[in-house]
């Protein structure tokens, strides 16, 4: 069973502006959308759509609309319940084919919220489970609140992922090797908090040919005790660091439509390979292979597997 754990979930509004987007001015707005988000229902989404049982858990009031759209997907999921609403984060698509994204903080959680959303969490989770960590965390919660999670879903024999930036992914990093996730996925930029340097530098180079940078970074992760480090590179494709080695793959061709929810898809076609079995080199193929097909689809959407396109063809060992 895949569990997604999704502390901070959203309803991702797309407006199209369908021209500039001027910093003052008056837009109105054309086309105007609303799907599930958050990212861990997103990598729910990937996996479900992929025929993988899932359970996504997060917080969210009875009768929040995010759960009718969680209901139309089909997405099994649990909730601990809350009293404030779930986020809205809005995308804002203008010319010349820019995305701008505007996240809500998510409603402040109580102690008595938090801990039932952990009790939650810790009921869902077997032994030989694959649980996966994703997105920022409600307010209300600590910035170590993974590190605690990571150590008790792995005192519970299962393996567990987490994808996140900023104070929450510096105190993971500051917990290596003492208590080390199973997978870690950041791209440039948290790479770059995990280090304290400049992530797009670190994407400009690998866009540049030189990796040097990001596989060191993620080999240390890698040998300070995370399994797999799974670092996306936007347009410069992605590289993985696991088993001693670290793996780079350009990234597959594609149409760009929006980048919301590369990530996620990324780490759902991560997840679907293991579940396949798949060597370092496909798994990395396949994450990509679902971050590209992700970006050839409007707003938030997670891609279903006739969508995407797998080749192992551009991964080489580094
Ligand atoms: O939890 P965060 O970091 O605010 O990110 C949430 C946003 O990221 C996404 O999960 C895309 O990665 C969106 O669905 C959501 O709006």
């Amino acid at each position: 069973m895949i569990i997604t754990f999704t502390a901070n979930p959203s309803l991702d509004r797309t407006v199209d502006l369908g021209g500039p987007l001027t910093p003052g001015g008056v837009h109105r707005i054309g086309a105007d959308s609303t799907q599930p988000g958050g990212k861990g229902i997103n990598v729910a989404l990937g996996a479900h759509r992929a025929g993988l049982a899932v359970t996504a858990v997060l917080p969210a009031a009875s009768g929040d609309p995010l759960l009718s759209l969680l209901e139309a997907e089909g997405l099994p999921h649990r909730t601990s319940p809350v009293a404030g609403a779930v986020r809205t984060n809005l995308t804002v698509l203008s010319t010349p084919q820019i995305t701008t994204k505007l996240n809500e903080p998510g409603a402040q959680l109580t102690t008595a919220e938090v801990n039932a959303l952990e009790a939650l969490l810790s009921e869902c989770v077997s032994p030989g489970d694959s649980v996966m960590l994703s997105g920022s965390l409600a307010p209300g919660l600590p910035a170590d609140e993974y590190v605690r999670l990571v150590a008790a879903i792995r005192s519970q024999g299962a393996w567990v992922g987490v994808d996140t930036s900023d104070a929450p992914l510096t105190a993971l990093a500051a917990a290596l090797p003492a208590v080390a996730p199973d997978f870690l996925k950041p791209n440039a930029e948290e790479l770059g908090q995990i280090l304290g340097v400049d992530g797009n530098l670190l994407e400009q180079q690998a866009e540049d040919g030189d990796l040097d940078g990001v596989r060191d970074a993620a080999l240390d992760l890698h040998q300070r005790g995370v399994g797999a480090v799974l670092v996306t590179l936007g347009a410069a494709g992605g590289l993985l660091a696991t088993e001693g080695s670290a793996w780079y793959s350009s990234s597959p061709s594609g149409p760009m439509v929006s980048t919301v929810g590369a990530g996620d898809s990324a780490t759902a076609g991560y997840l679907i390979a293991r579940e396949l079995g798949e060597d370092p080199a496909r798994r990395l193929a396949r994450a990509l292979a679902y971050g590209t097909a992700a970006v050839g689809l409007p707003g938030t959407t997670i891609p279903r597997p006739d969508q995407v396109h797998v080749t192992a063809d551009r991964v080489v060992r580094l």
